[in-house]
Order: C-alpha cells, then sequence, then structure tokens
C-alpha cells in the first residue's frame, strides 16, 4: 500500500536552508489572491494529523508551524478571510474563496502557546524554510476517516521519513506546555 502523508513530503523531507528570512503565504484562488506576510523563519514545524489543522487535497496530515503573532502580516485581499471557528483555541483565519487557512492564532493569553501563531510553510512562495521535525496527534487521522488497520503503516513511514510519530505533540512542546501549566498554578 502506498501511504501519502503530505504532498510536501511524500517525496522525503526537504531540509530547510537554515536562513529563511521570511516570505509571503500565498492561497489557492486563481485570483485576488490572500496574501499574507511572514517575518523570519519557521518554529516547530510539524506534521498534524488533527481534524482541524488545515490540508491541501488528498493529504493526510496537515505541514503546520509556528511564528511569533507580531512576524505575521495581512499583505492582500484580507476581507476575503473568515474565522473557521471562533470557540476553538487556534483561531484558523481562512480564505472564503479556497478555504485555505492562512493563519491560526491564539487570543487566549494564559494559554501556553500565546504569542504564536499557526501557518503553513507549503504556502509560502519562497523556498527554504524550516523542514518538518516530527508528526504530531498521528491517531487523529482515524477521525478522519482512516481505517485503524492503516495506522501501523502510516507510522512506519513517518518514522522512515525522520518525522517520529506522536499521537499528541513532541515530548519538548509536552513538556514547554506543562512547564506553563505549573508555573501558572505556583502563581
Ligand atoms: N483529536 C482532536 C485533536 C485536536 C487538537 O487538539 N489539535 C491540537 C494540535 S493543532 C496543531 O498542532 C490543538 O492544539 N488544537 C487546538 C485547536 O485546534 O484549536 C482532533 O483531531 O480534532
Ligand atoms: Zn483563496
Ligand atoms: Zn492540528
Amino acid at each position: 500500500m502506498t501511504v501519502h502523508i503530505h504532498p510536501s513530503v511524500d517525496n522525503g523531507v526537504k531540509q530547510g536552508s537554515g536562513s529563511f528570512a521570511g516570505g509571503t503565504l500565498v492561497c489557492k484562488c486563481a485570483d485576488k489572491k490572500v496574501k499574507v506576510g511572514v517575518k523570519g523563519d519557521v518554529a516547530h514545524n510539524h506534521a498534524c494529523g488533527c481534524t482541524k489543522c488545515w490540508k491541501p487535497a488528498g493529504a493526510t496530515f496537515s505541514v503546520v508551524a509556528v511564528v511569533p503573532r507580531e512576524n505575521v502580516t495581512v499583505l492582500e485581499n484580507g476581507d476575503k478571510l473568515k474565522i473557521v471557528d471562533s470557540a476553538a483555541v487556534i483561531q484558523r483565519h481562512a480564505c472564503t474563496g479556497c478555504g485555505t487557512h492562512m493563519y491560526g492564532r491564539i487570543e487566549n493569553k494564559g494559554h501556553p502557546f500565546y504569542g504564536l501563531d499557526f501557518i503553513h510553510p507549503e504556502l509560502f512562495q519562497e523556498s527554504g524554510s524550516a523542514a518538518p521535525g516530527f508528526a504530531a496527534f498521528v491517531s487523529s487521522v482515524i477521525e478522519s476517516g482512516v481505517k485503524p488497520a492503516d495506522m501501523a503503516g502510516i507510522r512506519s513511514r513517518l518514522k522512515e521519513l525522520g518525522l517520529e510519530p506522536y499521537d499528541c505533540l513532541s515530548p519538548a512542546l509536552m513538556d514547554a506546555i506543562a512547564t506553563h501549566v505549573a508555573k501558572s498554578k505556583a502563581a
């Protein structure tokens, strides 16, 4: 069985240049494209199997990374953006023309990841941004219709690609969340 993860990694994970200075995210509309500027490189880039993150057609996983919210600016056609689910922790601003999620923002100042926006690096018109380094919420692909029997093959392909599979976030990010919670409780 051929396992498709995401078009940007299916032929191998392409490493970043290490000096990506930022770029422009572009939606998939034929005209009046939404453009979002991002300063600097992305961090914590990962494949995500959750049902909430935007995936291109045919992909099983999204590829999503974070950038400081102050580094994100809507450049063109921002009137086409609409929040997908205002009750979600990550408020995903999507193009109403093509459905592409352009950036996801956390407005809860008490959230461990407040200050970081979630973006999809494949939308950069420039190449060289940091590559995905792990896979998160892998078991969640079952919620999107993947057969449980296919999970062994999916996890094996993720490992082959160097994207260690986790069923939540990576240990480093889970530790960061727990540290934030512990400090909040102590305060
Ligand atoms: N099983 C659920 C999991 C959804 C989920 O918790 N997703 C994470 C990761 S998104 C990027 O890594 C999350 O933090 N979500 C917050 C939000 O989406 O607002 C499912 O698959 O739906
Ligand atoms: Zn669009
Ligand atoms: Zn996700």
